[in-house]
């Protein structure tokens, strides 16, 4: 499948039940899941698993990123340092859409002790069915962009 309908996954420990769902949800609506791991239960940090993912992302290598710590908020302030992504936690998907519609993200984080898989599910529904929208949100992630030089 084309880099353009790939999706990488990673987690940390807390991520790891739910990062295989998801896989498995995404490769059924007809994405290619690039699950990164880990594969071992142990405790381990998130912020590598957070910036390998994102690496994938800013070389397109993969369209999106889908990245799951606990709450999602390490992992994602983790990926939002590469430079090129944007990453936003969701926790419903309104806006998972719309961090898509508006912000051109490029990555979804989750958090595996907030949300449970089935609104998880509904949260990368949102998220990869959704288009950016372009116009004046253009210009604002054009602003985003000039805040990594
Ligand atoms: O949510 C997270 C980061 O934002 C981590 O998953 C969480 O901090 C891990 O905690 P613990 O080591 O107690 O399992």
């Amino acid at each position: 499948m084309t880099a353009n309908r790939r999706v990488v996954l990673s987690s940390d420990h807390a991520g790891i039940a739910l990062r295989r769902a998801i896989a498995t949800h995404i490769n059924a609506l007809g994405w290619e899941a690039v699950d990164i791991g880990p594969t071992t239960p142990e405790s381990t940090p998130y912020p590598q698993h957070g910036a390998a993912a994102a690496q994938r992302v800013a070389s397109e290598d993969c369209r999106f990123g889908v990245i799951i710590c606990g709450t999602g908020q390490g992992i994602m302030m983790a990926a939002n340092k590469v430079p090129g992504i944007r990453c936003g936690v969701c926790s419903e998907p309104f806006s998972a859409r719309m961090i898509r519609q508006h912000n051109d993200a490029n990555m979804l984080a989750l958090g595996a002790r907030v949300v449970g898989e089935g609104l998880a599910l509904a949260i990368v529904d949102g998220f990869l069915s959704a288009e950016f929208e372009g116009g004046r949100h253009a210009t604002r992630v054009e602003m985003i962009a000039a805040l990594e030089q």
